[in-house]
């Protein structure tokens, strides 16, 4: 006799994780079930944007990569277009000159890169598809219906040894093994981490992988913003939106008809009315945990569940309507600056890690660019710029918006993963981050631990874990 379904699902937080699980806990588990999201703040979390003289810009998570599968499936499910996102001429600043130029004729690039580098830039894109072919295993795993019960399971049935090895070892150890040069590593790849993830080479290879594979091309997003795909994964999945800052999580036990005790929850949140709780079945959770950001108490468990004091980065995200000063970065002839995009190599003296042109979400795609003159600039960095280095940076600027994160893991491989299951119905998703944070991984956490509630709930447990999982599955077709 099959069990009777669970009740009441709590998702604590409503980013993309936590929504996405609202949208396969319902593909699940059916129509019966309560899903109630537990948002503390606004829904989206780290898909935000902000308002800069009457447009809207990212924020936060901004691009989206043409095999990131869920992502694509969410717009295209919930009729969100997908706008290609503009490349920009970009240069490679180190602090003293401008490095490395794209030119905007196509084989120029290609000439100067086999110039500066030789087949390296090459050697890259086909070192970063191989991972992501054995990473796209995962669609099919999901697919079939397959879930895993940690992390280190997960991508040891995606890479075997290899995952596991590129996890541990810095992105900086990974290449040099596959013999790029360090001056290819320091003056290309580090940049493009330094954007993405705020640090230099010591982040673990895969997300070092992960960030090369953001800069590459046919990068989408979802006009109107991408937070819009939280709000109609909210809508789709008919769950509730609950807005309050969960406190605490206590175990209760109740008894069954044929008096089996199981396990309930009992969650305690703050309101702008005061405290209230309510009790569920199952509890994903779907935000850091970490003291700085998901401040939760595991109360009263045996055993314990353990602290997460893991650290979170500091990214700052500025927004200026301005014209950037070109001589900042050696320019004699400011005609001369014809650059979208600046990355920086490391160096202590260096205040920022990086600055770009940015479109409005709302025509993201369109034709027309904004002149040098008049665009807006979002700046990375890792403190809040002060006034004196926006005048270093800008000749002239009429408005600035600041945005503050705690964005991303900070990265010091090897790195351990948080369990998922942190007790027998409760489930933590952002774990994943520590291989790599990004939207789509998100959705992949959010998918596996669906799955996880489900089969665990009822005991299918030949979908839990399993071994050789690729040829399995190429033998099943
Ligand atoms: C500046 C920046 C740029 C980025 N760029 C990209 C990019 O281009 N592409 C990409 O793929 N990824 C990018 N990322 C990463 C991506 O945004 C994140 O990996 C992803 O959004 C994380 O989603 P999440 O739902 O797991 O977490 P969050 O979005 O952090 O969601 C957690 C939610 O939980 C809520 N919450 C926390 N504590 C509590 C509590 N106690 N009670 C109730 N609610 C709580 C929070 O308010 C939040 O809404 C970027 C991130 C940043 C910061
Ligand atoms: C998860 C996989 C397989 C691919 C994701 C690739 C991707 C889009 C990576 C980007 C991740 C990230 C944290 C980017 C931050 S900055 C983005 C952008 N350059 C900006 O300026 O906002």
């Amino acid at each position: 006799e099959q069990r009777a379904a669970p009740g009441k699902i709590a998702v604590i937080g409503g980013g993309i994780g936590g929504t996405a699980a609202a949208y396969f806990l319902r593909q699940k588990f059916g129509r019966s079930v309560r899903i109630e999201v537990l948002e503390r703040g606004e829904v989206g979390g780290r898909l935000a944007t902000v308002e800069m003289e009457g447009a809207s810009y990212e924020a936060g998570g901004s691009v989206l990569h043409p095999l990131n599968l869920h992502m694509k499936h969410f717009a295209k499910e919930l009729g969100l277009p997908a706008i290609p996102v503009p490349g920009k001429l970009m240069g490679i600043y180190n602090g003293e000159e401008i490095v490395f130029e794209e030119s905007s004729w196509y084989i120029i690039n290609i000439l100067k890169l086999l110039w500066h580098y030789g087949f390296s830039p090459l050697r890259m894109n086909m070192w970063v598809e191989d991972i992501l072919d054995k990473f796209m295993r995962i669609y099919r795993y999901q697919t079939h219906d397959y879930t895993f019960s940690s992390y280190e399971q997960l991508f040891h049935a995606l890479g075997g040894n290899d995952f596991t090895q590129i996890l541990n070892q810095t992105i900086d150890e990974a290449m040099q093994k596959a013999s790029f040069s360090q001056k290819f590593i320091n003056e290309m790849v580090c940049p493009a981490m330094r954007v993405d993830y705020g640090q230099g080479v010591n982040i673990n290879g895969f997300v070092g992988a992960v960030s090369l594979a953001g800069a590459g091309s046919s990068l989408w997003s979802v006009k109107g913003g991408n937070k819009l795909v939280c709000t109609g994964l909210i809508y789709a999945s008919k769950a509730d939106v609950i807005t309050g800052t969960v406190v605490s999580i206590e175990p209760k036990t109740r008894k069954t008809s044929t008096g089996d005790p199981v396990n309930l929850y009992h969650i305690t949140y703050d309101t702008p009315s005061g405290q209230t709780g309510d009790i569920y079945d199952i509890v994903v959770i779907a935000a850091p945990l970490n003291r700085k950001i998901a401040n939760i108490t595991f109360k009263n468990f045996s055993p314990p569940v353990p602290e997460f004091s893991s650290p979170y980065q500091q990214t700052v995200a500025t927004f200026v309507h301005g014209r950037l000063n070109s001589s900042f970065f050696g320019y004699q002839d400011p005609s001369a600056f014809h650059l979208g995009a600046i990355f920086t190599t490391e160096n202590p003296k260096l205040f920022i890690n990086s600055v770009g042109i940015v479109s409005p979400v709302e025509n993201r795609g369109s034709e027309e660019e904004p002149p040098l003159q008049s665009a807006v600039w979002k700046i990375f960095s890792k403190e809040e710029l002060t006034k004196e280095q926006l005048n270093l940076l800008f000749s002239s600027y009429d408005s600035v918006k600041v945005k503050k994160w705690l964005a991303y893991p900070h990265y010091s491989p090897p790195n351990k993963f948080p369990p998922i299951i942190l007790h027998d119905n409760i489930y933590y998703l952002n774990g994943i981050e520590w291989a790599a944070s990004a939207m789509e991984m998100s959705s992949i956490a959010a998918k596996n631990a669906a799955l996880l509630a489900y089969h665990r709930w009822y005991g299918n447990t030949d979908k839990i874990d399993q071994e050789d999982l690729y040829e399995k599955l190429k033998t099943e077709l």
